[in-house]
């Protein structure tokens, strides 16, 4: 699944498991929150937990080492918090292109609540960060958010179906204008949060310094470069 990977089968099987893997903890952590089990259920299902970290927790990756599922150069970042399909903190949020800008439905369980039974402000604006980059990526432009801001206009309910939106504005040389909003799918005209953003893409320095030590599995330099890397924006 990298460019230089030979043995796609392996890989397949590697995206299968580690998909599942994410898919079985992102339903673990919506019932550990929901669950109104007794102390006793509760302690025997930490216990098991446990057993399960230990079983893949020796085998790990640097943390300048890509993960050997991830294609930057087609953007796939199979761990990305938002989007990242085996990355069970992800709702995942599938981002798709839409008109001049892109789109993304989403339901949160209890796991993101912040006011009972709502959405937590915090998840909001790391789904507008997301959104915003998806967007740049989508216009052919990335970069590093350096200003976000949201205006909360109304709460986000709960196990209610969203959709998210996000577009560039504005961009000259190394900056992006962005904005976005969240709105219920039942009601896509009233805008329940609306973010702006600034994406910056990093002068060639602190690229340097910040990605110069980014590897692929192999082993190879891999400095991000393409959508879901937070990467650069091209210039104007
Ligand atoms: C379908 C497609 C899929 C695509 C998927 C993609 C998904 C990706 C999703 C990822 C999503 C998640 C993404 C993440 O999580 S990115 C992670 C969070 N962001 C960061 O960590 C960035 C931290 N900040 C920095 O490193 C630097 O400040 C950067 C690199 C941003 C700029 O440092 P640099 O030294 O390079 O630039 P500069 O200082 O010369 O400034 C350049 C210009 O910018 C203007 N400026 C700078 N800062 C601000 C500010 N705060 N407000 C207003 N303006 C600001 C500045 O005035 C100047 O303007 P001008 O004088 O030229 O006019």
């Amino acid at each position: 699944m990298t460019e230089n990977d030979g043995d796609a089968a392996p890989l397949a099987e590697l995206m299968t498991a580690t998909t599942e893997l994410g898919a079985a903890l992102r339903e673990l952590i919506e019932v550990s929150v929901i669950t109104t089990a007794d102390a006793g259920e509760v302690a025997a299902a930490a216990d098991l937990v446990r057993a399960a970290t230990a079983r893949i927790g020796d085998a790990r990756r640097p943390v300048s080492q890509l993960p050997r599922l991830d294609d930057p150069s087609e953007g796939r970042r199979v761990f990305n918090p938002v989007t990242g399909i085996a990355n069970p903190m992800a709702p995942p949020l599938v981002v798709r292109a839409d008109g001049d800008g892109v789109v993304a439905e989403a339901t949160l369980g209890l796991a993101y609540e912040g006011p009972p039974s709502f959405v937590h402000g915090g998840m909001s604006a790391l789904f507008m960060d997301q959104m915003l980059g998806s967007a740049a990526g989508a216009a052919g432009l990335w970069g590093m958010t350096a200003h976000l801001e949201l205006d909360y206009r109304g709460p986000l309910p709960l196990q209610t179906p969203l959709v998210l939106r996000a577009r560039v504005e504005s961009h000259e040389g190394r900056k992006a204008h962005i904005s976005g909003t969240i709105a219920l799918a039942s009601a896509p005209e009233k805008i329940l949060v609306e973010a702006r953003g600034l994406f910056v893409m990093p002068r060639p320095e602190k690229q340097a310094a910040y990605f110069g030590a980014i590897t692929d599995a192999s082993g190879r330099h891999a400095p991000p470069r393409r959508p879901g890397d937070a990467t650069a924006l091209r210039p104007a």
